[in-house]
């Protein structure tokens, strides 16, 4: 077991991120437990469940890219809509390229790629995030989507520490983008950013936050499961 793999563990996260973290720690756990994520580390996952993922996750990050422009577009200062105008852009060329380039190595046309049928998890997880994101202030958009930036990072973190698991000539790409320092910067920053704009807000707002950033823990750990089991539609 990695230090990471359980607590906050980082010095530099504090404030209401922190209590967030706690509030939804065993769903956090869960998601390290997943077979998906256990046998990504060991290098045994089976390649179709991994393209199954990455395919899903391709439409996924199309609506993740359009919660960071509703990111910019409601920020308060000219500083954090530049940052979201980064990160839109950072998701679609840097992150979604990453996804594209396994892509062709198992022969899954860009085309093919962008026109991936949405399983029901991935509909049911963009579409409540979108709500909140449209629905919402700011606040609201970083609490929906801070534990999906900070959930990666620190499961890319555990995984790195995995003995072997950068040995693998397939999923070391997938480690090492998530566990670098520039994604975990994106992290840090957000959780800096949910600090900052949770102060003074009254209870009630807060509560609204916990539930958001619970929810979409909870649609983390669904979309691991449905993808270890190709889970699509019924019919
Ligand atoms: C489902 C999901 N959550 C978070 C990330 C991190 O960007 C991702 N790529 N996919």
């Amino acid at each position: 077991m990695s230090r990471n793999q359980t607590g906050t563990a980082d010095a530099r996260i504090g404030g209401f991120s922190a209590e967030l973290r706690e509030s939804a720690k065993e769903i956090w756990e869960a998601n390290h437990r997943h077979p998906f994520l256990k046998e990504l580390g060991a290098g045994t996952l089976p390649t179709d469940k991994f393209i199954f993922y990455l395919r899903q996750d391709y439409v996924y990050l199309i609506d993740y890219a359009r919660m960071f422009a509703l990111g910019s577009a409601k920020a308060d200062d000219v500083e954090t809509m530049a940052w979201f105008a980064r990160l839109l852009e950072g998701t679609l060329s840097t992150e979604m390229e990453l996804h594209r380039q396994y892509c062709e190595r198992f022969g899954v046309s860009r085309r093919e790629l962008e026109s991936t049928e949405p399983a029901s998890v991935t509909v049911s997880y963009t579409s409540y995030m979108l709500r909140e994101a449209y629905n919402g202030t700011l606040a609201n958009v970083v609490a929906s989507v801070l534990p999906c930036t900070w959930s990666y990072w620190e499961i890319g973190r555990a995984l790195r520490d995995v003995p072997g698991s950068l040995d693998h000539e397939l999923y070391r790409e997938w480690i090492e983008m998530y566990s670098s320092d520039e994604f975990g910067e994106l992290a840090l920053y957000l959780t800096g950013l949910m600090n900052r704009l949770a102060e003074g807000l009254p209870e009630r707002e807060l509560r609204k936050l916990k539930e958001q950033f619970l929810t979409t823990s909870r649609y983390e750990y669904m979309f691991w499961d449905m993808a270890y089991k190709k889970e699509m539609w019924p019919n």
